[in-house]
């Protein structure tokens, strides 16, 4: 076992750390004392309350800039603000003989109960004097897999000893137990981050009910992490692209769309101020072609976003910034389409408005500029899009920023629906994604030559027999067929496809691959109804019910928009509905059939209200069963899937994993015709699966879950090697979807549902533990 062998030391030579009181809270004034005093007695759980500016630093949950900062710094408080403790006489002798130099060192301490988490009242507190130390010492022993994680795959003896903040770290307690010595090694882990060498560590931070850790790490730290804004001295860093590894992806580049002088000059002025960065500063050309894009290949760059002026109130100086925007994960600097979607569902639950509608901002600015709402804003996107959600992002900001009482809320939902009525007629409804015969729409970007962001081996499989044929190594085949010097129409249709899938966000799966720019898919066509029947009640209720189209010259007014929903529904019941299996199935537009792959997109027909009260029903009666797992809705039944052999490796977006945009988008649907219990069954399952990997993987929240596993579900080997659980010590921001997922699912749950979650109660056990009278409430 080890010891941190935390010793008293001379950073505060007025504190002995005993306080009779038992309350080491530090008061640095009377009536901060008085106000903890009134919050006691009006009985209030101090845990989890957030305490503000002043009483900040006494919060055991404040945020780790607060936590770790130089206010709670023992060796700076003599300069800031004494944390000292009140010493008690009875302490006093105790200690003295210490400080008197005894010898044999029998330190006569008063009992251990005084540091028992119950006569501390859960307020136990450790002092940890070397973090540094503390740290190789935790991971020495706790971590016997040495992947820098406290997970239950380690065989540690899951028991340290850390000193106690009321003995100034003489006396020690054992911290036991994976869940705790993990959230040990991530506040160890954070405190150095922020240069600190002693802490003081709240028990009540690494034993937190980890609902509630999850959720406080969510709201604040993880979307604070995601969060980026472009400015003079960070746009080299994000810039920087680690996807790419050509000799001209070596230096950060950013690509302004033609008509922004403003911009050029700003990034100009970046790279100027800052030459060792080697910030390069491109104009787009006005047309943006396929082949112009591909051109880009080997030189990629991120491509500029809407900005804002910003005046110095002092100087009155003026100067661009970026608009806010959220990334999907922490190996992420762009901003992509859907994933941003659902990250302002969440950010908007943290009060995060201005990042969501900093989102819409840049989506109205990539409309305009870009003619779509890209993929992500890097040069290699430029062809393509993602599912489409505008309508419904602007909708909830604008709600959340005054709605129809704040003209400026209506003026931004203008432009936001404006936009979004020219990516609908122009991306989605015009050629090659209309299919002018259904009427229906598909994924279907343009696009030349192997899609360059993709690991480098991704497409090893397919090249292989090409570079057998003209007997070349892979590296010259891509080469020679990405310029066009050979020709192979087979390639191009796989290449087309494979653009058709990445467009569709499902990247990859079966049920797309060599077919998908011809599928009217379930989902594209359920947004597509969602924006027909949004754009209707925004141009009734805001555009006095007549809208001029200024691209096109063209006034319509709600009943056209109505009305194109209307059709879009027939369309879909026609060549989509399967009553006989319960799934709307995607339509071949090519070979003229419906589909059968079972996909749990068929509940995107909810979620926009496109379904009938009647398909509902016989969803829930027939596809649920199929779909719902241990950990939640997956994202294909197995049958669809297929054997998976070496020759037919298994794919990301099939079963047996499970997708937050999945999870949230069915939930909404469901519970949109009544079945909210149902709702509440699946979100019960995803936050048992995402708070049992977070409490036994070291804090763990990645892209996606294998929802049929219980034990470790995070582990997906699937395409694309990294998805966030590689960290070394503490994972700091989650990953978008799912940190949004975690706070919407957990609206669905109930007090008992939350213990329930806390305690990691596996779903069946919980189900089964329930009076009759709760049943219902799951649907069961
Ligand atoms: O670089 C490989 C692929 O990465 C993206 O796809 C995956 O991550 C996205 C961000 O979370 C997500 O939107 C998408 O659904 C995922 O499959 C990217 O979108 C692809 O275009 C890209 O090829
Ligand atoms: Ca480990």
């Amino acid at each position: 076992m080890v010891d941190f062998l935390a010793k008293v030391t001379e950073i505060n030579p007025q504190s002995d750390g005993n306080n009779s009181e038992g309350n080491i809270k530090p008061l640095s004034s009377g009536s901060e004392q008085r106000a903890l005093k009134e919050e006691g007695q009006q009985g209030g759980r101090r845990h989890h309350r957030r305490l503000s500016s002043m009483h900040e630093y006494f919060d055991p949950f404040s945020n780790a800039d607060i936590y770790y900062g130089p206010i709670t710094d023992p060796r700076k408080q003599s300069k800031i603000h004494r944390l000292n403790r009140t010493r008690t006489m009875s302490v006093f002798n105790k200690v003295s003989d210490f400080k008197n130099g005894m010898k044999d060192y029998t330190l006569k301490r008063r009992g251990s109960e005084d540091d028992s988490f119950l006569s501390s009242q859960g307020n136990r507190r450790f002092y940890i004097d070397n973090v540094d130390l503390a740290l190789d010492e935790l991971l020495a022993s706790e971590d016997t897999d040495k992947n820098h994680q406290i997970t239950i795959e380690d065989t540690g003896p899951k028991v340290i000893k850390v000193g106690t903040a009321n003995s100034n770290g003489f006396k020690h307690v054992n911290v036991r137990g994976t869940y705790m010595l993990s959230n040990l090694l991530q506040e160890l882990t954070i405190a150095k981050s922020f240069g600190r060498h002693q802490i003081f560590l709240d028990e009540a931070r690494i034993n937190e009910n980890p609902v509630d850790r999850l959720s406080r790490l969510i709201s604040t730290q993880f979307w604070k992490n995601l969060t980026r804004r472009v400015d003079l001295y960070n746009i080299a860093e994000i810039a920087r692209d680690s996807k790419i590894d050509t000799p001209g992806a070596k230096n950060p580049r950013i690509y302004v769309p033609y008509n922004c002088p403003d911009q050029y000059e700003f990034y100009i002025q970046a790279s100027q101020m800052n030459p060792s960065l080697k910030l390069e500063v491109e104009y787009l050309p006005k047309d943006i072609t396929a082949e112009y894009v591909k051109s880009l290949n080997d030189t990629p760059g991120l491509l500029a976003l809407a900005m804002e002026e910003h005046v110095n109130p002092s100087t009155g100086e003026r100067s661009l910034v970026g608009y806010p925007y959220a990334v999907p994960g922490g190996r992420f600097n762009e901003l992509y389409g859907w994933d941003s979607y659902l990250m302002a569902l969440g950010l908007i639950e943290s009060n995060k408005v201005d990042v969501a509608r900093g989102m819409v901002e840049h989506f109205i600015f990539e409309i305009d500029h870009y003619s779509k709402i890209l993929n992500a804003n890097r040069s290699y996107y430029l062809c393509r899009s993602q599912p489409p959600f505008l309508t419904d992002m602007a909708l909830l900001v604008f709600e959340k920023i005054g709605g129809e009482n704040n003209p400026n809320a209506i003026q931004f939902l203008k432009r936001a629906f404006r936009a979004a009525i020219k990516e609908y007629k122009e991306v989605w409804t015009s050629g090659p994604r209309l299919d002018p015969i259904t009427g229906l729409s598909r994924y279907h970007p343009d696009g030349i030559g192997i899609p360059p962001e993709t690991e480098p081996d991704h497409f090893d499989t397919i090249l292989l027999p090409y570079a057998e044929k003209y007997n070349v190594s892979l590296e010259k085949l891509r080469h020679l067929y990405n310029e066009g010097i050979i020709k192979e129409p087979k390639l191009d249709a796989f290449f087309l496809h494979d653009r058709a899938v990445r467009e569709s966000g499902h990247d990859t799966t079966y049920r797309f691959e060599g077919v998908c720019a011809y599928l009217a898919t379930v989902d594209l066509n359920s947004l597509l109804y969602k924006y027909e029947v949004d754009i209707a009640n925004v141009i009734e209720e805001y555009f006095g019910d007549e809208f001029k189209d200024e691209n096109d010259g063209t006034v319509t007014n709600s009943e056209h928009w109505k009305q194109l929903a209307e059709t879009r529904k027939e369309k879909v019941n026609e060549y989509m509905w399967d009553e006989e299996s319960g799934f709307f199935f995607d339509y071949n537009t090519k070979l003229k059939c419906r589909t059968s792959y079972e996909s749990a997109t068929t509940f995107w027909c909810l979620w926009a209200g496109l379904a009938t009260e009647e398909q509902a029903k016989i969803t829930v009666k027939k596809v649920l069963p199929q779909l719902e797992m241990l950990g939640g809705l997956v994202a294909c039944t197995e049958k669809s899937r297929g054997p998976i052999s070496i020759d037919r490796p298994i794919r990301q977006w099939d079963y047996p994993f499970g997708w937050a945009p999945h999870q949230i988008l069915a939930w909404k649907g469901l519970s949109a015709y009544g079945y909210q219990q149902v709702a509440t069954r699946l979100a019960y399952r995803w936050l048992y699966m995402i708070t049992k990997s977070f409490v036994d993987y070291n804090g763990m929240v990645v892209e996606k879950y294998d929802v049929t596993r219980g034990t470790d579900p995070h582990r997906v080997d699937a395409e694309y090697g990294n998805q966030g659980a590689d960290f070394k010590g503490v994972a700091t921001e989650g990953f978008g979807w799912v940190n949004t997922s975690y706070l919407l699912g957990l609206k669905y749950m109930n007090n008992h549902a939350r213990r329930a979650l806390a305690a990691c109660s596996p779903p069946l056990p919980f189900f089964n533990s329930l009076k009759p009278s709760e049943r219902k409430l799951y649907y069961l």
